[in-house]
């Protein structure tokens, strides 16, 4: 499958002049982000300020529910993926996302990676087999369940099923992976886990990653934007904007003034 791209660095998305709508309110204001390959960006904010709706642009998510649309344009490798012809079966699966809650399939751990290797490339077990190993690999979760991999995904702990999903979101090749707050309902070691799992992955992948956890934003995120009431209010290095923000509702979300 043609990835999206293979630039070693430099802009992967580029959104411009953004609005999302839900039936006729507005989500997203013009919303305007250049976001770079190869690092973690992160969409912070509080809640109901448009986090999870722009992640769902990135893979025109919402055109699975009726009235919701996007105008403007979000540009990946220079192809506009709004126009209505884009193909969207192979946009999802080069703009890969991981959700809050682990959405493990009720069939076994090896299944799971499987399936949508087996929907997208009809290649033959071996090399499926192949694939699955490679992103259970790559999802830093191999070790644990190579010996298992016939056992049901459930009985898998919260931790271990959220990487899982992760190695699924991987295993059909992307170049660019989603995450809208993955470690919610982890525990502070599996949350660890998954951090440092995003840093290694960040080093092959464009990454987006929504948080409300601004701890983990400082930790995981190269770049951070901070959204407020539908609008992008700032973006720069997550340092810059923890150390030195330059809008006040910036400064006062970032020391917890509100949100
Ligand atoms: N299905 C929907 N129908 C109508 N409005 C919606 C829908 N989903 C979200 N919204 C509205 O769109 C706005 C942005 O919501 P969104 O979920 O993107 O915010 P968020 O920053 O991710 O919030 P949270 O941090 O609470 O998850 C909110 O005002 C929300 O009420």
């Amino acid at each position: 499958m043609a990835r999206l791209g293979c630039i070693e660095s430099g802009i992967k998305i580029s959104i411009q002049n953004l609005d999302f709508f839900y039936g006729t309110t507005q989500a997203l204001r013009h919303i305007t982000l250049d976001i770079e390959d190869r690092s973690v960006t992160a969409l912070v904010g509080p809640s109901g300020c448009g986090k999870s709706t722009l992640l769902r642009c990135l893979n025109r998510l919402y055109d699975l529910y009726p009235g919701q649309h996007a105008t403007g344009e979000i540009l990946m490798d220079g192809k506009n993926i709004l126009d209505p012809g884009t193909n969207l079966e192979q946009l999802r699966a080069d703009v890969s996302m991981v959700f809050q809650a682990s959405t493990v399939l009720p069939m076994s751990i090896f299944d799971n990676v499987a399936l949508p290797i087996g929907v997208l490339f009809q290649a033959p077990r071996s090399d499926r087999e192949r694939m699955v190993e490679t992103a259970l690999r790559d999802a830093a979760i191999w070790d644990e369940v190579k010996d298992i991999l016939t056992t049901p995904a459930a009985s898998l702990s919260g931790g271990q099923q959220q990487r899982l999903c992760i190695a699924r979101a991987i295993g059909t090749g992307p170049a660019i992976l989603l995450f809208d707050e993955p470690c919610s309902a982890l525990d502070p070691i599996s949350t660890a886990h998954i951090e440092a799992l995003i840093g290694e992955l960040a080093k092959r992948f464009c990454v987006v990653i929504v948080t409300h956890n601004m701890q983990q934003a400082a930790r995981v995120a190269d770049v951070t934007a901070f959204m407020y009431l539908g609008d992008l209010v700032e973006v720069g290095k997550t340092e810059q904007i923890f150390s030195n923000p330059k809008d006040p509702r910036t400064r006062d979300y970032v020391t917890g003034r509100f949100g």
